[in-house]
């Protein structure tokens, strides 16, 4: 059972480091970085190339050893076998098997996560509803599109029903129309109440699909915290208008400025470029695939 009065992932002050070539110095790939996930929460790492982001979750899955510093998943040290029963993983490049079907692929991960029979039967039937690929079912990998592929590694990912899944770009390669799913595929994850764990470079995802986000660079986590917190612009006022044809602006300037404003903008919104890119695969009836 999940240790209910532990938080879902605690990494305190972990440090990686690499050898380097040069005069024989190390090179910290993960810089005392320190996190803590409560149960349920959605959590972003966010960074450029390079900048530490899979260490620091393959660490967390016990997947490189910590040079210093500790990961907790529910409360077990994450070396230990223990604390890797309620974890799901998505790996950057997911390897699969080109000539297996779905339902063979998740057979095959089923069983190594120890299910057998009717229960596997069973969880393949709805992760395969979860993630659309009903149809594609049968056919074999080596067919499937790179959005379909990153559907069957989240239902691998998934298919033991963790309690905490770990996603290291979930959306590479995919389609808008394709990381769209993925994006209400965590919705619904953190919906039944699972704990996600994420890096991404779509930072409008990002955005829209976490509670709590990291940024790291060079290896240290440089900022962190709600995406409330970190993206409020608490010195300023954002005001949409409808219904107005033609505005005197210098009125509307003279109001704001005797209120002790300033008028920054004024300009018609626009619809970001994936809105637009959605609205359209919508009016050609463009199915994902
Ligand atoms: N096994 C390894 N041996 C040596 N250096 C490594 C190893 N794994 C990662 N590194 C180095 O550690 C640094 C961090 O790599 P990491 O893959 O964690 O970054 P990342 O933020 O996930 O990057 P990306 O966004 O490109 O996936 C990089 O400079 C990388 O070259």
């Amino acid at each position: 059972m999940v240790n209910v009065t532990e938080a879902a992932v605690e990494i305190k002050d972990l440090v990686k480091t690499y050898p380097s070539s040069f005069r024989r110095k190390t090179f910290r790939a993960v810089d005392e970085v320190s996190l803590r996930i409560q149960k349920g929460e959605v959590y972003g790492l966010i960074g450029p190339n390079g900048s530490g982001k899979s260490t620091t979750m393959k660490a967390l899955l016990g997947l490189v050893a910590p040079t210093s510093g500790e990961c907790r998943v529910f409360g077990y040290d994450s070396m230990k076998v223990d604390a890797r029963k309620y974890v799901g993983f998505l790996p950057e490049n997911p390897y699969f098997y080109k000539h297996q079907t779905a339902v063979e692929t998740l057979k095959f991960y089923g069983k190594l996560c120890g299910m057998r029979g009717k229960q596997l039967e069973g969880r393949i039937r709805e992760l395969l509803e979860l993630v659309s690929l009903e149809d594609a079912k049968d056919r074999r990998l080596g067919g499937y599109s790179k959005g379909m592929l990153q559907r069957v590694g989240l239902a691998q990912a998934l298919i033991q029903d963790p309690q905490l899944v770990v996603l290291d770009e979930p959306t590479a390669g995919v389609d808008p129309v394709g990381s769209r799913q993925i994006r209400d595929l965590i919705f619904k994850l953190k919906e039944s109440g699972v704990t996600v764990f994420l890096c991404s470079h779509l930072l409008e995802q990002v955005q829209e699909v976490c509670d709590q986000v990291g940024i790291l660079f060079n290896g240290k986590m440089v900022m962190q915290g709600s995406v409330d917190s970190l993206t409020a612009v608490s010195s300023q006022r954002e005001i949409l208008v409808e219904g107005i044809e033609s505005m005197d602006m210098e009125q509307l300037e003279s109001m704001l400025t005797k209120a002790g404003g300033k008028l920054i903008e004024c300009s018609a919104p626009r619809k970001s470029l994936e809105n637009l890119f959605l609205e359209i695969a919508k009016q050609s009836g463009e199915e994902a695939r």
